[in-house]
């Protein structure tokens, strides 16, 4: 009888054995992940999502959540008999929408995951870049094919404030963070992409890591003509491909290259449609999905 027993606890002492090295070398960093509205797919999904941001805690780094809600926003706005318009990757957000965008994101998104978090304690904290000063933004003005155009209440990000999320951070909790910024100028409050605003935190808070969670792979070489990842990619590399994404990847990979141009170790695009992801990418060597990391030293 005890024989069996520990041959069948072998594998399992085996997996966390594994996990030491990886343990070491996060213990105390931040990451902040951005949780996409695409890859909120399920129930499922979502409860292990806050199993596995628990878990970090739990193994001594600093989570911070970013989270998205881009479909969620396009259900309600269409409810409303508001119409959805992207340009340059960026909603079209009239003063209405801005409405519905607050209420989507803070009041429905970051409300449903602060409670899948505290179903494990008490430790997520919601709020938006509006609270304490967190993030601060001007008008956006995007340049499309040399001309800048008006996209509304969509927000620049001119300034980062740690203050509050490092004090959570220092508190033992996880923030959970809606992508809406207070104005630098105008007292309105603006819509920013959630991948843009997970990497200017990610930036600011000096983050080891940033991991964007989506509903693909990873970055296609050829998309939409083939699925092949591209796993790893140093900045320049990323920032030669720029000008031939679309869509949803374009603030996706410039925040990546925004991070690790400006500190954080790596970049991360993966799948948040494969449970537990989160654990997959941080405690194993099998790297999924697509990875960015900072020039070596003399190249740009
Ligand atoms: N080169 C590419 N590789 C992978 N996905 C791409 C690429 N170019 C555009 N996309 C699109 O970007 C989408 C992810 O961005 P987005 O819809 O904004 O997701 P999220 O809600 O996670 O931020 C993918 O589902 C895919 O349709
Ligand atoms: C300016 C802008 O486009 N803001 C986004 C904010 C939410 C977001 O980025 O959500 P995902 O990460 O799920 O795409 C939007 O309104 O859809």
């Amino acid at each position: 009888m005890s024989t069996t027993r520990k041959h069948t606890a072998l594998p399992k002492a085996q997996i966390l054995i594994e996990a030491l090295p990886w343990l070491t070398r996060h213990h105390g960093k931040t990451v902040v992940i951005k949780f996409g509205g695409n890859a909120m797919v399920d129930d499922e999904l979502k409860a292990a999502f806050a199993q596995d941001v628990v878990f970090l805690r739990h193994a001594g780094l600093r989570p911070v959540v970013v989270h998205g809600g881009g479909p969620q926003i396009s259900a309600q706005l269409d409810k409303h008999g508001l119409v959805s318009e992207f340009k340059a990757g960026l909603r079209v957000t009239t003063p209405e929408a801005m409405d519905v965008v607050r209420m989507v994101l803070a009041g429905q998104v970051q409300r449903e995951l602060v409670g899948l978090l505290n179903q494990h304690g008490p430790f997520a904290v919601g709020m938006t870049g509006e609270d304490a000063h967190t993030i601060t933004a001007t008008k956006h003005r995007p340049r499309i094919e040399g001309e800048l155009v008006d996209i509304g209440r969509v927000g620049e990000i001119t300034r980062i404030d740690t203050g509050a999320i490092e004090a959570l951070l220092d508190n033992g909790r996880i923030p959970v963070v809606s992508s809406i910024a207070r104005s630098e100028d105008d007292g309105h409050v603006y819509n920013v992409n959630a991948d843009t605003a997970a990497a200017a935190l990610a930036a600011a808070l000096g983050a080891e890591t940033l991991m964007v969670l989506t509903d693909v792979e990873g970055l296609y070489e050829d998309w939409p003509h083939s699925d092949e990842v591209i796993s790893r990619l140093t900045a320049g590399e990323l920032e030669k491909l720029l000008p031939e994404l679309s869509s949803g990847m374009v603030p996706k990979m410039e925040g990546c290259l925004h991070a690790v141009r400006n500190g954080v170790t790596t970049a991360r695009v993966i799948d948040g449609r494969v449970q537990h992801s989160i654990l997959l990418e941080i405690f194993t060597d099998e790297g999924i999905g697509t990875m960015v990391v900072p020039d070596a030293q003399g190249e740009s």
